[in-house]
């Protein structure tokens, strides 16, 4: 049983701003792209990595990113796409050959073995699982100007990465959505389009996607958590 990581890092980060990639900016003193490969590089059952990267930042981020740590596992750097979706493509090329695939977003640096393994878990149960948190907050749908209603929230989930599957199922998932021009903002509603079950795997609030500013501020604070 093969048990690959795509590790997804191909984006610009508009919404942060920064100089340069959000991928790239300092967590608690290293890249926190750096930080999120090292979970996977130390998880015990995973076999291999690939990376997906801003087309033309291959070799830096093999020199600045990968080498100073001394990862083990990381079979390919690739050339990421124009959207998320692209580059989770590109890099499950890389993994034909694995059984199980965690897709998880590079700038997700907070994610546990806990939850790697129970999405594997999950994925080898019944062929999809996706992280996610449950809303605890009460939840307003707004229509037009001043109509609201409340929606019930007991049943709604946030999604998180890692999102893990049956290799042949996400390539088949990916593979009709291409043909379709259908373009989700995960990869797990991929597969739920095909009719398939995916298994919602409660994970740590701390696990959060680095998008703007204060999110560096947040993950900061976090990672002094005891
Ligand atoms: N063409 C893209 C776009 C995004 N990503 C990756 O998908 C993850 C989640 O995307 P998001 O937070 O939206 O990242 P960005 O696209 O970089 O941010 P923004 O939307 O603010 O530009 C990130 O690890 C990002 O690098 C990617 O691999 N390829
Ligand atoms: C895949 C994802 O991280 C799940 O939360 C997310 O959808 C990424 O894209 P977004 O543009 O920030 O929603």
């Amino acid at each position: 049983m093969i048990r690959a990581a795509v590790i997804t890092a191909g984006g610009v980060g508009r919404r942060m701003g920064s100089a340069v990639p959000k991928q790239y900016l300092h967590l608690g003193g290293m890249p926190m792209l750096s930080r999120t490969l090292r979970v996977f590089d130390e998880h015990p059952t995973i076999d291999v990595i690939v990376l997906t990267v801003p087309p033309g930042d291959e070799a830096s981020c093999r020199k600045e990113i990968i080498k100073p740590f001394g990862f083990k596992k990381i079979r390919d750097v690739v050339s990421g796409g124009a959207t998320r979706q692209e580059s989770v493509w590109n890099g499950l090329q890389a993994v034909r050959d694995s059984d199980l695939v965690a897709i998880h977003d590079g700038v997700r640096p907070l994610v546990s073995h806990d939850i790697i393994t129970a999405t594997f878990n999950a994925a080898e149960e019944i062929g999809a699982s996706v992280a996610c948190r449950q809303i605890k907050e009460t939840v307003k749908r707004k229509t037009g100007d001043s109509t609201i209603e409340t929606i019930p929230r007991a049943d709604l989930w946030l999604a998180h990465t890692p999102q893990t599957f049956r290799t042949a199922i996400i390539l088949e998932a990916h593979k009709k959505a291409r043909e379709s021009a259908f373009e989700g903002t995960d990869d797990a509603v991929l597969v739920e389009r095909l009719g398939f079950p995916v298994k919602i795997v409660q994970d740590s609030e701390d696990n959060i996607k680095i998008t703007t500013p204060r999110d560096m501020i947040l993950a900061e604070l976090l990672l002094q958590q005891p």
